[in-house]
């Protein structure tokens, strides 16, 4: 009897290492209908043997069945927005302001994390002891909606952190998004079956993740880039923004590779110029980019106004005509 359930270990690891390789790290290794060979083989091992269904288990993303509503989640620590700059001034000011709380030296430079400001929805995803337990929306930054079996629908979101020693509890916080060419896929599907098409990717993935029924998220290609954190019991808190993203890489959690850690407004500037030229190529739409102070002491020392952080600011493109279908 040993030996199914040792077959159904292997399927699974091996699922679940093939879909890291290509959601997390775009780099397939395996084709797709040896994948799904493997895939059918242990949703029949599961089929005849229940106890194997475990949470962290690969046809986890294949959805079940739908839900009559959506629980409402309220977050541990908020989900905050962020403050917007338009103009290079504007980045300045926020420069300035950063420095004046705290209380730099003339000669000296901030150290700042950049990083791209995807167009998708803000989600928390809550692991206990390295396991995907819950999902939730932003909504309004202190309750959001519980979309956890849309998410496990998610490739490229792991159902286990790719760890020995997982933290007691990590709520991850990122974007999840739709690529342009997914969409444009998805809409071409819609217009075939005579179905509305979406205005645009972040409608797109916000219909997809709103879906009661996450059979038909699963059918929906959506991707995710962690970007923040939220309660971390049972782990050390990285001293850094971009080694929390390292931090995050190590686990298994997608991490866009277009982030720099940088030097003052200037260096500010020039990410914001250097994402601007490339960002027609980029595969996915952004709407900007993100500052942070990079030392988590610094970003305490600012803390935050309002509801938008003071170590914080999205710098935004300017407004584009409506996407092109
Ligand atoms: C609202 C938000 C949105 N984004 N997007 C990125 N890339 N980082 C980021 N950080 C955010 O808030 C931080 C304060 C965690």
């Amino acid at each position: 009897a040993a030996e199914w359930r040792l077959r159904a270990a292997w399927l699974a690891t091996e699922l679940n290492r093939h879909n890291h390789s290509y959601y997390v790290l775009d780099n397939p290794s395996i084709p797709d209908a040896e994948y799904d060979l493997l895939f059918r083989e242990l949703q029949a091992l599961e089929q005849a043997h229940p106890e194997l269904n475990t949470p962290d288990s690969p046809t986890q993303r294949v959805g079940a069945a739908p839900l009559p509503q959506f629980e409402q989640v309220t977050h541990s620590i908020p989900m905050l927005s962020l403050g917007n700059g338009f103009e290079d001034n504007d980045i300045v000011e926020f420069d300035r302001r950063v420095r004046d709380g705290l209380d730099t030296q003339v000669d000296s430079e901030i150290e700042y994390a950049a990083e791209l400001k995807f167009d998708g929805l803000a989600i928390n995803l809550r692991y206990e002891d390295g396991v995907l337990v819950q999902a939730a929306t932003r909504g309004d930054g202190t309750t959001g909606e519980n979309v956890t079996s849309n998410i496990r629908t998610v490739r490229a979101i792991p159902l286990r952190l790719h760890t020995k020693q997982p933290p007691k509890v990590l709520d991850v916080r990122g974007e999840v998004l739709m690529f342009k060419e997914d969409f444009a896929r998805l809409n071409a599907r819609q217009r075939e079956a005579e179905m509305k098409e979406f205005a645009n990717p972040r409608n797109a993935a916000a219909g997809s993740l709103r879906q009661l029924d996450s059979r038909i998220t699963a059918q929906r290609i959506l991707r995710f880039f962690a970007y923040g954190i939220g309660t971390l019991e049972g782990a050390a808190m990285p001293a850094s923004h971009s080694a929390l993203l390292d931090w995050y890489s190590e686990l298994g959690l997608p991490v866009c590779k277009e982030r720099s850690v940088v030097k003052g407004a200037a260096g500010l500037l020039e990410f914001f110029r250097g994402i601007g030229s490339k960002r027609p190529q980029l595969p996915y739409e952004i709407d900007g980019v993100v500052y942070k102070v990079n030392r988590l002491l610094q970003q305490q020392t600012l803390g935050f106004v309002s509801r938008a952080p003071r170590f914080a600011l999205a710098h935004k493109f300017p407004a584009e005509e409506a996407t092109t279908q």
